[in-house]
């Protein structure tokens, strides 16, 4: 996608397992979003495997996702599921195709950029990415912000979870006056790429015919389209069982119709559940509320009212319903010891906005706009150059 060109000479990149979204600051939604994916044609022979020719059948983000309609490809993921870089030199590429999307062709020696990090990025990956902009791309600055940080910063609050539901894993990660609490937060291993990969399997278990690696962005779209988070997946389970107001098909790009049922609501039970998915950890509402509860008991209250889902994957229909509900539960259970009575007037509150899926996106577009010309949150080339990453980590903060 080209966009219109922008004056506005501050960037903003948002870094996903998934997608590259790149946009301008103090506009809420990236003007490119592009799948963080690289495509070679599968008939491609090795014979003629030198770097131009591979770089000649090389299909990036949506043009891949495009050309695995029409012919078998062999697809690459710069980034690994675990939210670590995995290839370098792929995401560069994609990178730059995103980047080119937004200046359309002018040097990106005019521009400042605002990177969004994940909570937990290796201070070597940290350099990597600066290098990268700062010296490969050659922008004129950079600054680089936490992922969760900026979430809080869209909603007004300074105390919250974040629980952050990407593509690779689910991060919860409670927030006190805009920090996050020093070893507190959480990792689940399930994303959305581990919901669609389960799916696949229950599906193959149903006997269609499809592959976990090469039909993963067919899973992709069956899981966007069909799947949900059941409220009660007993109750769900029954009518499974019992009834035909669960079914749905799918039809595959070749026209076999695919029909799903339990599968549903079965393939996002792996985030609740992540046994199912061979994963040996909390699910997902236990784990929100194991984190609160081990924070201090004067924020708890803050925390409990403040939980902010954002990422794809919290676009899963019914999960903020379900995720409240459980820890509604787990609450009074395990807190009011099953007394109702004994709650201070206000419950445990999940909040899903409207722009979760791009919520990182919100928070880095509007503190870009905010900070845009104060020398003290930005690192120019130069400064790097001479200083090194601390000297981008030292400017890393919200304030
Ligand atoms: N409508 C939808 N329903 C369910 N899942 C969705 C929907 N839209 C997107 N997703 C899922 O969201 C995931 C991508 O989320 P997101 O863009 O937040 O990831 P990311 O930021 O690239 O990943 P990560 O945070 O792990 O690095 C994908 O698995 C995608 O299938």
């Amino acid at each position: 996608m080209v966009v219109q060109q922008s004056n506005n000479k501050t960037l903003v990149c948002d870094v996903g397992s998934s997608s590259i979204k790149v946009g301008v600051a103090g506009k809420l939604t990236p003007d490119t979003v592009v799948p963080c994916i690289i495509g070679y044609p599968r008939n491609y022979s090795r014979k003629n495997n030198c770097k131009s020719e591979k770089e000649r059948e090389m299909l990036i983000g949506d043009d891949a996702l495009r050309g695995g309609k029409h012919q078998k490809m062999q697809y690459r993921y710069p980034m690994m599921e675990t939210g670590r870089v995995y290839d370098w030199s792929s995401l560069e590429i994609v990178l730059r195709r995103a980047l080119q999307n937004v200046v359309c062709g002018q040097d990106f020696s005019q521009y400042k950029i605002l990177i969004t990090r994940p909570y937990n990025m290796k201070k070597i990956d940290l350099k990597t990415l600066a290098d990268v902009f700062l010296v490969t791309l050659g922008f004129r600055a950079v600054t680089m912000h936490e992922q969760a940080a900026l979430v809080l910063y869209t909603q007004g609050v300074e105390t919250g979870v974040v629980v952050e539901l990407g593509e690779s894993k689910a991060n919860i990660i409670p927030v006190y006056k805009g920090h996050a609490i020093p070893k507190l937060d959480q990792t689940l291993a399930v994303g959305g790429r581990s919901i669609t990969s389960y799916l696949i399997k229950l599906l193959r278990l149903k006997g269609f015919q499809l592959n976990e690696e090469e039909d993963i962005e067919i899973g992709r779209q069956i899981k966007e389209q069909a799947c949900y988070v059941a409220f009660d997946p007993n109750l769900d389970e029954r009518l499974a069982s019992e009834t035909t107001v669960l079914l749905e098909s799918f039809k595959l790009p070749d026209g076999t119709l695919i029909s799903l049922g339990r599968e549903r609501f079965g393939a996002v039970e792996a985030l609740f559940k992540p046994t199912l998915w061979n994963c040996e950890s909390s699910g997902l509402s236990d784990m929100i509320f194991e984190v609160i509860q081990e924070a201090d008991i004067d924020c708890r209250a803050d925390l409990y009212r403040n939980i902010i889902l954002s990422g794809g994957t919290s676009l899963l229909k019914g999960i903020q319903e379900r995720v409240e509900n459980d820890l509604n539960v787990r609450y009074t259970n395990d807190v009011l010891k099953g007394k109702p009575s004994r709650s201070l007037g206000w419950k445990p509150h999940v909040h899903a906005p409207d722009s979760r899926q791009h919520l990182v996106f919100e928070g880095a577009a509007l503190f870009a706009d905010y900070v845009s010309d104060d020398s003290r949150y930005w690192v120019s080339r130069e400064e790097y150059l001479q200083h090194g990453i601390q000297s981008v980590l030292d400017k890393c903060t919200i304030q």
